[in-house]
């Protein structure tokens, strides 16, 4: 994917970042840049130069290492249509090693010394990162990494240092110095970059995977950097048990999200739709109620279970060895619409009879096709879901038993059963299952402030502003050395 930018980029999910959140991202920048320092190797330097009345002088600085490092502050921007500039003022490192020089003195007296040194320098960092699509998945491109030297003295142990030296380290030694610092600590950043673009990559692929059920969340095109926010689009098609299937889907247009809330997840609602249908396929959407449980439902919603078919299906069936069984009889089909999502969906329900020996029996069932409008939000690191409109249309109904009702009044109460017992007994396991889902995905690790659920034709955004990840840095942190 994304070699060649195919003109008709399905997409089905696009991430949005913008600004603010660049700037909360930032804030963690040094953190980043110090483990480049860290993770940098310093080679030795060494050389031999003529010195006046020295002769030829033999020299190498041994066993470089970083021994502090501090970092004043960070800038973060967005360069329309090309990068994310960042810019960090006045790193301060001291390098500790040890100089060895020889040569030979007067009366051909060999001269060898070997001092600790440390070197002092504050330097500035600016690296202006691309991102980019390699495979399908997102590559930051650090290569634009320059460092800019404010200070860099050499210091050495115990005696004043001899003037040649001190001639020779401002000469050339720094210079060397310097194309080893730019070279390592920029490679070490570059390999940072993509070991994290990779961390998010896999991260994000685990938390739309649930078992057999995923999406694909490959890029279908190069991340777009604008002035107030950057945006990566993907796929979104469903892998379910490893098949993957697309959709044709590209009404995605940029003005469709703002740039005032640091996050923004627009899905089309094909990729809800492909997900419901994984959910079906993959035995889920079906839920089993003891003879208890129902009879306490039906009770505490006010219905007396003493009349009409009630009195029927507990006269049949003594309440402790049946079961309720709400199924899906096909894949919902889920749409977006300004009012909220509209679940279609046809509901078989089977009131079994349990026996100990021989599998259950049906003494009542029924079919509807079912549509209801769901308004989403997410509050107190729990997801909620409320119905604000539903259609029952009554398809079925068989019952063993000889009922002496009309068939007007048997299909009024199933509506009545499905609205004030059906629905709500849906939701109230949905709610807490999807919920579970999420945590176990650990979205309740992050600092998600107002987070909005909003519908609108043909797709869902989810708009949200962010504590910074501490969590998911310091395992980011633990994935490298
Ligand atoms: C989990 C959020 C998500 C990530 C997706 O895939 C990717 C893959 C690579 N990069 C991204 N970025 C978006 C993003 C934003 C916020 C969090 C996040 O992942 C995570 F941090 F929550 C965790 F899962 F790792 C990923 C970044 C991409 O937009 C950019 F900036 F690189 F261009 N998303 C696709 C859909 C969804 Cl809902």
């Amino acid at each position: 994917a994304c070699k060649g930018q195919s003109s008709s980029s399905q997409t089905g999910i696009v991430c949005r970042i913008t600004r603010p959140a660049i700037l909360v991202l930032n804030q963690e920048t040094t953190q980043m840049i110090q483990k480049a320092f860290q993770r940098a190797t310093y080679p030795d330097i060494k050389g031999e130069r003529v010195i006046l009345f020295l002769g030829k002088v033999n020299y190498g600085l041994y066993n470089i290492q970083i021994s502090n490092l501090s970092i004043f502050s960070s800038q973060a921007e967005l360069k329309k249509d090309k990068s994310i500039d960042i810019a960090i003022q006045n790193v301060s490192v001291i390098f500790k090693g040890t100089l060895q020089y020889d040569y030979n003195g007067r009366w051909l007296l060999e001269v060898h010394r070997s001092v600790d040194f440390e070197i002092d320098a504050s330097l500035d960092l600016q690296i202006n990162t691309q991102l980019n699509c390699n495979a399908g998945r997102v590559q930051a491109d650090t290569s634009d990494c320059s460092l800019s030297f404010h200070k860099l003295l050499l210091r050495l142990h115990g005696e004043k240092q001899p003037g040649w030296i001190e001639k020779l380290f401002t000469d050339f030694i720094s210079f060397t110095l310097k194309l080893i610092l730019k070279g390592q600590v920029c490679k070490e950043i570059s390999v940072l970059a993509n070991i994290m673009a990779n961390f998010v990559q896999d991260k994000a692929a685990n938390f739309l995977t649930d078992g057999d059920i995923g999406v694909d969340i490959s890029l279908t095109r190069t991340p777009v950097i604008k002035g107030s926010y950057l945006e990566s689009h993907h796929k979104g098609f469903l892998t379910y048990k490893n098949q993957s299937s697309s959709f044709q889907d590209s009404t995605y247009t940029p003005n469709l999200l703002g740039d005032s809330r640091m996050l923004y997840f627009w899905f089309s609602d094909k990729v809800l739709s492909s997900l419901a249908k994984a959910a079906f396929l993959d035995k889920r959407l079906m839920l089993t109620l003891t003879g208890d449980e129902f009879k306490a439902l039906l009770e505490n919603k006010g219905l007396d279970t003493t009349q009409g078919i009630l009195q029927k299906i507990f006269q049949i069936s003594s309440i402790s060895d049946s079961q309720v069984v709400v199924q899906s009889l096909t894949a919902p089909l889920i749409t977006c619409t300004l009012e909220g999502t509209v679940v279609k969906s046809s509901v078989s329900v089977e009131i079994q009879l349990l026996h100990q020996d021989q599998a259950p029996t049906v003494a009542f069932s029924f079919e509807e096709d079912v549509v209801t409008v769901i308004q989403a939000s997410y509050e107190e690191k729990k997801l909620i879901l409320s119905l604000s409109d539903f259609q029952i249309q009554h398809k079925s109904f068989r019952s063993v038993a000889t009922l002496s009702m009309s068939q007007e009044s048997i299909q009024d109460f199933l509506k009545i059963l499905t609205t004030m017992v059906g629905m709500p007994v849906i939701i109230s396991r949905l709610e807490p299952a999807l919920t579970t889902l999420l945590n176990s995905k650990g979205l309740d690790l992050f600092d998600i402030i107002n987070p909005e659920v909003l519908t609108k034709q043909g797709y869902l955004v989810l708009q949200m502003d962010f504590g910074f990840p501490q969590h998911l840095l310091q395992d980011f942190l633990q994935t490298i050395i």
